[in-house]
């Protein structure tokens, strides 16, 4: 991992965790670990069903893990075919199976082909002729493993075969737990359509929903939505035709069956024809529809849950430094790699997004207060281009951004399913790869324990010897170390000062035991500078407004030390 010239590679340190309690987690590997990334339910008759030629999947055993999942599931088994399954050469993600090798239509297959695809993956291989055999499945696989496409084309292919119209209304329903993730899978969509005359579209959060109203009414027969719009939509738009829904996939399931989303799945579940009970589809409380479900579990038997072409690392920075070393990394990487920084709130993305523009790291921000325009042009940009986005967990799971360089966890992830997603942002595809390094408060040190447990190793890595003595005390050395960037520390210091007389800070430097002094030290003042806060400018009218209504800048208070919850953050505290 280049982690230069702030940070250097330390040896992995033996046990990084030994000399820590032992941890208390009750969560299952499988429950911490897997990404139930797939789940399909096909409520549709089952007459006719195609008996495909070629077998489906995997050779040879079971292995244990897997067995033992599904039997704790109620599952049935994935049937065994004759042909044998390998995965391609060189640690990639692709098998010896050709997507010219599947029953599809020529339609599907020239799109797929122009899409460059040849092979498929193992989630692909194994899951795709199950779906086209209209089983239910729940799909399991790592992050990047092309999971999406093991849904999309089963479900085309299937409004193909019972040769659905706009007339007919919507025939399948992917619901995504975010804006982003649906816009991406619609897009996949789009393209694999191409060729057809069935329609898509897509709902969610943040847009009109009179547009999306007159497209409904027009039919749409592949809706992509997230969970709120959608139920928005079945509730009130009376020209939504979804009386003949044959498909619903459930995207990232694992997280859009979690809490918050489940009053409105409940709610969603209600309406669609054919779709059972929501308790049915927690995969606990109906043992004969579970007997129903094909459990499809790629990588069980493998111990690492994180993908072969990751690195991964982390570091134990004092609070104080956290944000020195943040700017002093990412000024090295500046435009040049693509970064992804993970914090844990809304306000913590926004307030990190300013200080670092304000300090000439050009860096675009991704957030549940962001404006939904704003938010879908930074992702697709940052797709298309180098560049360093903060995020909190929005941008977690499933985006699909190519040749992201790193990721930082500049707060922690809640825990191990959280780290993996945030991390599967990298090395995705076939052959990815990527690095990803955990900034650690020493009191966030015990999040080790939980990684370990499922086995995610992580090296240590420190800063350099010959770096911490500048990072401690010439704030300038980092900026540029001439005299005028003496000015902009001022200027960065000034607005940290702003900050803590509107309290935000102030409760931070309470948290942390920081006083003045030393934070002033870490900026390159031997003393406390006298700096001006300039109380009429216009950042402290906003600040006034906002202390109007009542609310704190940043919400970071001591049972929030790492800022507001809001919208998509769900996490307040993250102590391990
Ligand atoms: N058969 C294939 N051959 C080559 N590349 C593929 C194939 N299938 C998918 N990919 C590529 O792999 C990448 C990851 O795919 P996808 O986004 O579907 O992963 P995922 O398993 O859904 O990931 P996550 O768990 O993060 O949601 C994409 O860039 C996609 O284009």
């Amino acid at each position: 991992m280049d982690l230069k010239p702030c940070i250097r590679s330390a040896q992995p340190s033996k046990n990084p965790v030994a000399a820590l309690p032992e941890s208390g987690s009750d969560e299952s590997v499988y429950d911490t670990v897997r990404d139930e990334g797939i789940l399909q339910m096909q409520k549709v008759e089952r007459k006719g069903k195609r008996k495909r030629e070629e077998g489906d999947g995997m050779e040879g055993k079971l292995d244990k893990k897997e067995e033992d999942v599904m039997k704790e599931k109620g599952m049935v088994k994935e049937k065994k075919g004759k042909q044998k399954l390998k995965k391609g050469k060189g640690g990639g993600i692709l098998t010896n199976k050709l997507f010219s090798e599947l029953v599809i239509s020529e339609l599907t297959a020239k799109a797929i082909r122009e899409m460059n695809y040849t092979h498929l993956t193992e989630i692909q291989a194994r899951s795709i002729p199950h779906l086209m055999e209209q089983s239910d499945v729940m799909g399991s696989a790592k992050t990047g493993s092309g999971k999406t496409l093991a849904f999309l084309i089963p479900a085309i292919e299937l409004l193909r075969s019972s040769n659905f119209l706009p007339v007919n209304g919507t025939g399948v329903i992917v619901i995504c737990p975010t804006r982003e993730l649906a816009i991406q899978t619609h897009k996949v969509a789009k393209e694999l359509m191409k060729y057809y005359s069935q329609n898509l579209g897509y709902v969610i959060g943040g847009t009109n929903m009179r547009s999306k109203d007159n497209q409904l009414a027009k039919g749409v027969n592949v809706l992509v939505a997230t969970p709120g719009r959608l139920l928005d939509h079945l509730r009130r738009t009376s020209s939504f035709n979804y009386k003949s829904l044959k498909c619903l996939i459930i995207d990232e399931a694992d997280r859009i069956l979690e809490q918050n989303f489940e009053e409105n799945m409940k709610q969603i579940f209600k309406r669609l024809p054919q779709v059972e009970d929501f308790a049915n589809f927690t995969f606990r409380k109906n043992e004969e529809r579970q007997r129903k479900l094909v459990y499809v579990g790629v990588d069980d038997s493998e111990l690492k849950p994180t993908v072969e072409g990751l690195q991964q690392g982390y570091c134990v920075i004092p609070s104080e430094k956290r944000f020195l070393v943040l700017y002093a990394f990412l000024r090295k990487v500046r435009q040049k790699q693509k970064v992804m920084v993970f914090f844990s709130s809304c306000s913590s993305v926004k307030f990190h997004a300013e200080l670092l523009n304000f300090l000439a790291i050009q860096c675009d921000d991704i957030h549940g207060q962001v404006k939904q325009q704003k938010r879908t042009s930074t992702f697709f940009r940052f797709k298309e281009e180098k560049g360093i986005l903060l995020c909190t967990n929005v941008a977690a799971r499933g985006l699909d951004i190519p040749n992201v360089d790193y990721i930082v966890q500049y707060d922690p992830p809640d825990g191990p399913k959280d780290y993996i997603h945030r991390v599967g942002r990298t090395a995705r595809g076939d052959k990815g790869k990527g690095s990803a390094l955990l900034f650690l408060l020493p009191e966030e040190l015990k999040l080790l324990i939980h990684l370990q447990a499922t086995n995610i190793s992580l090296a240590e890595y420190e800063f350099s010897k010959k770096d911490v003595p500048k990072l401690q005390s010439r704030f300038e050395y980092i900026v540029g170390g001439n005299y005028f960037l003496n000015e902009l520390a001022k200027e960065a210091y000034r607005s940290y000062l702003l900050a803590y007389n509107s309290h935000s800070m102030k409760d931070i430097f309470d948290i942390h035991q920081l006083d003045l002094k030393k934070v002033a030290a870490s900026f390159g003042f031997k003393d406390l500078p006298k700096v001006s806060l300039n109380l009429e400018s216009s950042a402290s009218k906003h600040r006034k407004m906002r202390k109007v209504g009542g609310g704190r800048r940043h919400g970071i208070g001591p049972s929030k030390p790492y800022g507001r919850r809001g919208g998509y953050d769900r996490r307040h505290l993250a102590r391990f």
